[in-house]
């Protein structure tokens, strides 16, 4: 099983995924993002889901309207590794795409 990030390791991961957050309360971490109109915010959902279910790894998140809330966390390994911040960027890039 993939192995938990220290908080050391965490902080590090973060500082090359600007926007991205620690969870107060809960090892994960958390990003929202806003986009233009619904229909942006649930195209870059869509293309994320396809993503996720590739990798068998999957975001808890919220949408309302036009934003994304996303909290990424590793559940069998109770916290963040490296399958997150993986995730993480490639929702970056999916939401850079699309302005997010
Ligand atoms: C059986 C299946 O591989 C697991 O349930 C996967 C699916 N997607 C997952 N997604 C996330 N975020 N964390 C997990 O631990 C996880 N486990």
């Amino acid at each position: 099983m993939v192995q938990r990030l220290s908080a050391e390791a965490r902080a590090s991961a973060l500082r090359e995924l600007p926007g991205w957050t620690e969870m107060s309360g809960r090892e994960a971490i958390t990003r929202t993002f806003t986009f233009a109109d619904f229909n942006e915010a649930f195209g870059f959902m869509t293309r994320v889901a396809l993503v996720a279910e590739k990798r068998d790894h999957h975001p808890e998140w919220r949408n309302v309207y036009r934003t994304v809330e996303v909290v990424l966390a590793t559940h069998d390994a109770g916290g963040v590794t490296v399958r997150d911040i993986e995730l993480a960027g490639a929702m970056d890039v999916i939401a850079a795409a699309k302005g997010g």
